[in-house]
């Protein structure tokens, strides 16, 4: 079987390799690439999500079955990955997403992990995963895919909101209540999408949400702490210098009208810390401070 992935970052290398152990032949194409290997079984796309439309019209539209690896929502309409791959290359496109805690250092490591592959057809998400799965890496399979490309973007959003918290010392506690309170507002705009709500308690969801709200190791709570420390946005993601696919994905769900009226205390702070240069402690206690209003019950606390 010969697969090919698109985008040769962090993540895709990492893919390759548990693929190449795996016995599978992977090749790789570059954005600057035009054509497509011949024959091609199945295409994976490790491409940052602000990137895939400039990337795949360069391409025809593959012949084969078409996995995302990206988590981030397309600037400015807020589209999923699977939407830009559909738009761009026909309604009728297979396509599914791979979601999950995976830190690429730590699977590259051979550390074993698990994940979630979601595709509206079973046996997409059943090629995918017969694929991926191995015994260091122990894949489910989902219907939800909306869900799961939802939870995926959004749950860097909120490791920005931890690290930020992080970065102003403000203690475990608020943390743990920061990230709780954040898998409530990623239900609430996943539900107003059409996605599961059970599919955020999965590892899509508060998996990967705890992953990188607790790890410094992630790029998205890194970019919080930095912030959160004085460093200003520009120098902070300079700093990271690699992928920090909630900046945009931020400004994705705060801006784009398919999320308006869906209430989004947390995103909208970090957004005014990112894009307006609220001070971190003032936001923070915005959060704080005030009797929530009464909201859409995620977990039975209003
Ligand atoms: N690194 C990780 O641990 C994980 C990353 N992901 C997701 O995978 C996606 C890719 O992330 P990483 O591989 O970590 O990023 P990276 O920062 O390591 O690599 C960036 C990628 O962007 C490509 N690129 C740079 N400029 C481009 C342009 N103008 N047009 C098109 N492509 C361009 C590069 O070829 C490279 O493939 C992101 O959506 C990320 O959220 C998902 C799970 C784990
Ligand atoms: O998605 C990831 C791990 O599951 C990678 O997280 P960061 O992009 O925040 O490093």
């Amino acid at each position: 079987m010969r697969i090919c992935i698109l985008g040769a970052g962090q993540w895709g290398r990492c893919v390759a390799a548990l693929l190449e152990e795996k016995g599978y032949d992977v090749e790789f194409r570059h954005h600057t690439d035009r054509r497509w290997p011949q024959p091609l079984d199945a295409l994976l796309l490790a491409l940052p999500v602000q990137h895939f439309r400039q990337t795949l019209v360069r391409f025809p539209p593959p012949a084969c079955p078409i996995l995302s690896l990206a988590k981030g929502l397309e600037l400015p309409e807020a589209l999923r990955p699977s939407e830009i791959v559909r738009q761009v290359w026909g309604e009728n496109t297979s396509v599914g997403a791979l979601s999950g805690p995976n830190f690429a250092s730590e699977i590259a490591q051979r550390l074993p992990t698990a994940a979630v592959v979601a595709a509206e057809r079973e046996e997409v998400s059943l090629l995918f995963q017969r694929i991926l799965h191995c015994h260091r890496y122990r894949v489910y399979r989902s219907t939800d895919l909306i869900g799961v490309e939802l939870a995926g973007a959004l749950k860097n959003v909120y490791a920005i909101a931890g690290g930020i918290c992080v970065g102003l010392g403000l203690g475990d506690n608020a943390l743990a209540s920061l990230l709780t309170r954040s898998l409530a507002e990623m239900t609430r705009l996943g539900r107003r999408l059409g996605a599961r709500p059970a599919t955020f308690r999965g590892l899509a969801g508060v998996g990967d949400l705890f992953l990188t709200g607790t790890s410094d190791q992630s790029r998205n709570r890194r970019l919080g702490k930095l912030v959160a420390q004085g460093l200003p946005v520009d120098l902070a993601l300079q700093r990271i210098g690699s992928v920090v696919e909630g900046y945009p994905t931020t400004k994705s769900v705060v801006r784009a009208a398919r999320f308006e009226n869906v209430r989004k205390p947390i995103a909208t702070e970090v957004y005014q810390i990112l894009y307006e240069g609220k001070p971190p402690k003032a936001a923070l206690s915005q959060l704080v401070e005030p009797i929530p209003e009464q909201e859409e019950e995620e977990f039975g606390e209003s």
